[in-house]
């Protein structure tokens, strides 16, 4: 238990300390602009003090009264400057930092293998980027407050002590009533705010997922169901919310009411010590006047520890979605580009690993890979793939072709065996097997709301015979023809204005643009016509020198392929052409022949 919360601190040191280096110079601005603007309360509270002083001693407003009226009215003035510049720094430096922090959580997530990307649904990863990072600048915001009041305190402490030390301990004890207080409850605030923000991130998932199956749910006339599970979550979020607001409030009032209790027998004191003459209207005025500083500093001391906690739960949540062990690592200094366009470089030098021969075999020896440490997924899977020839992977459902070639091209990690590329084995399959090297279509792909031509793009510049050549190898052209706006028609969200075999065809242009010598596609024909997926192949066949791996169970490939690859179980059952493999395998035969 201990060793966890010494974690715990040592990682809110390193954060703190990591964020403040990361902009050193605006960090040190913006502490000594605080530093200033709460410290400097002190003055008004002495020209108080003085005024007073002058009008017990005479009633008639001289020079000298003038003269502190008018050091009130630049104490204003100072602190309304300083306070600009103050936030000024803050909000800069704020910016730079979140920009930061969210740019190395983008980096940490595409650098993952593609199909572990992310534990959690794209609803729940924003909420993530946005509350989480929020809460872990705050700190930041916390400490400047904290400090610059505990200053105050501080010097009001030493003036106020010199007076009259018996008041003064009265002011200060609740002080200390109150911090133990705050810490004995922060434990709670934690869990509070944990669970409320687990509810927060339960909705924005289900919204997100309803979003991206609005068809199946009108298909499947399940409205009522989804409003109904909605309305559960939200009593969840709202019971979890309320708890947590309330508990704070709770905490915030105690802060408050013990300082009010403090500040009363204060009151009693000095007006018994003032009628014995022992205490002047002008050390009162003092008094009063930084008792309210000096409640400010406890309730921004309580307010600190709660953000202590707030922001602790901010980073257990990142260092979960993430899936690393040092969150800190996440204020790592990098160029963010704010202000200037990113160099291409930097984007070129995103994959360090780039394969530089090119294709001549693939090699897989051992090949395996478990979801989740179950017995799922492929194993032992040996294969070599020469250039220039169709691979044909076909199997059951659930068999692990899949599986097999996303472990091939690395958005999965190998688990065992290695992949060797013209001889050479592979260290990072996700930074090496791809483009031009190697182009993959997957089994469901992904397209966006954009036009035509820019999803089959993405944006690269190209000529119109590049975009017309990819079309046509994607037995596109027809389509294209027929639309509307041809190239720029917008696809709608997910390319929801395209049938299956379109969606298909036009993830196999934008994998054809890429040039690539090695073709990894999986189950791609799965919605076409035997018309257009012979024409499909007769296309990828006419490319001298492309090497293709497919998944299939379609007879037009199996009877095209150079080897066929059939998978049982995870594992490789039998390897040959369709020839070979009708006579000689019995899994095979059931399939092909049904
Ligand atoms: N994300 C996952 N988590 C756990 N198990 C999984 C996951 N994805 C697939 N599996 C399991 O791994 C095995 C191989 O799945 P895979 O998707 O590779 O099969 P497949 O032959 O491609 O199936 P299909 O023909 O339906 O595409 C199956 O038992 C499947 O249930």
């Amino acid at each position: 238990m201990r060793g966890k919360s010494n974690r715990k601190f040592k990682r809110m040191v390193n954060l703190t300390w990591k964020m403040i280096l990361y902009k050193p110079w605006l960090s040190f601005v913006d502490m000594i602009l605080w530093l200033f603007i709460f410290a400097y309360n002190i003055v008004p509270a002495i020209v108080v003090k003085e005024f007073f002083k002058k009008l017990e001693q005479s009633s008639n407003i001289d020079k000298d009264v003038i003269f502190l009226l008018a050091i009130l009215g630049v104490a204003a003035i100072t602190n309304m400057v300083t306070v600009y510049f103050g936030g000024l720094c803050y909000y800069v430096r704020d910016y730079y930092i979140k920009g930061l922090i969210k740019r190395n959580m983008l980096e940490g997530i595409f650098k993952k293998r593609g199909s572990e990307a992310l534990k959690v649904s794209s609803g729940e990863a924003l909420n993530h980027f946005k509350d989480d990072v929020e809460e872990i600048m705050e700190i930041l915001g916390y400490g400047d407050d904290f400090i610059g009041t505990a200053a105050f305190t501080i010097i009001a402490f030493i003036i106020m002590f010199n007076i009259n030390p018996m008041v003064t301990l009265f002011v200060f004890i609740p002080t200390n009533i109150v911090m133990l207080i705050g810490k004995k409850v922060s434990k709670k605030i934690g869990k509070y705010r944990a669970e409320s923000r687990k509810q927060t991130s339960k909705i924005s998932g289900f919204i997100q997922e309803i979003f991206s199956s609005i068809q199946g749910i009108k298909i499947t006339g399940s409205e009522k169901n989804m409003v109904n599970q909605l309305k559960i979550l939200n009593k969840q979020r709202h019971k979890a919310m309320l708890k947590d607001i309330t508990f704070t409030e709770i905490v915030n009032s105690i802060y408050g009411s013990t300082l009010s209790i403090g500040t009363s027998i204060v009151l009693l004191l000095c007006a018994r010590l003032i009628t014995n003459g022992e205490f002047s209207v002008g050390d009162f005025a003092f008094f009063i006047y930084c008792m309210e500083y000096v409640t400010d500093f406890i309730q921004r001391t309580g307010d600190y520890i709660t953000q202590i906690k707030q922001t602790d739960v901010a980073l257990d949540r990142l260092e979960e979605l993430m899936g690393i062990e040092k969150v800190e690592d996440l204020v790592n200094s990098n160029e963010i580009y704010l202000n200037k366009e990113i160099p291409d470089k930097v984007i070129e030098d995103f994959n360090e690993e780039v394969i530089e021969d090119k294709f001549r075999t693939l090699e897989l020896n051992g090949l395996g890979y478990n979801f989740n440490d179950s017995e799922n997924g492929i194993k032992d899977v040996n294969l070599k793939i020469d250039k220039g020839t169709f691979t044909v992977v076909t199997g059951r459902i659930g068999s692990g072709k899949t599986t097999l070639l996303k472990t091939i091209i690395g958005l999965l990690p190998n688990h065992s065996g290695e992949i060797i590329w013209n001889g050479e084995k592979l260290s990072r399959t996700d930074e090496q097997m791809i483009p031009p090297k190697v182009a993959y279509t997957g089994q469901i792909p992904r397209l966006f709301s954009e036009s035509l031509r820019e999803n089959i793009t993405l944006g690269e510049s190209c000529t119109d015979e590049q975009i017309e050549e990819a079309i046509s190898s994607a037995v596109l052209e027809d389509d294209v023809r027929n639309m509307e706006d041809g190239l720029n028609t917008v696809i709608g969200p997910q390319g929801v204005k395209l049938s299956g075999g379109q969606i298909q065809r036009v993830a196999a242009a934008r994998m054809f643009m890429k040039n690539a010598e090695l073709l990894v596609l999986d189950d791609i024909s799965s919605a076409l016509d035997v018309e257009t997926e012979n024409k499909l192949w007769e296309r990828l066949f006419e490319k001298k020198n492309t090497t293709c791996i497919v998944v299939s169970n379609k007879k037009v490939a199996l009877q095209r392929a150079d080897n066929i690859i059939v998978m049982k179980d995870g594992r490789v059952e039998r390897t040959g052409t369709f020839k070979e493999l009708i006579e000689e395998c019995e899994e095979f035969r059931e399939m092909a022949l049904v």
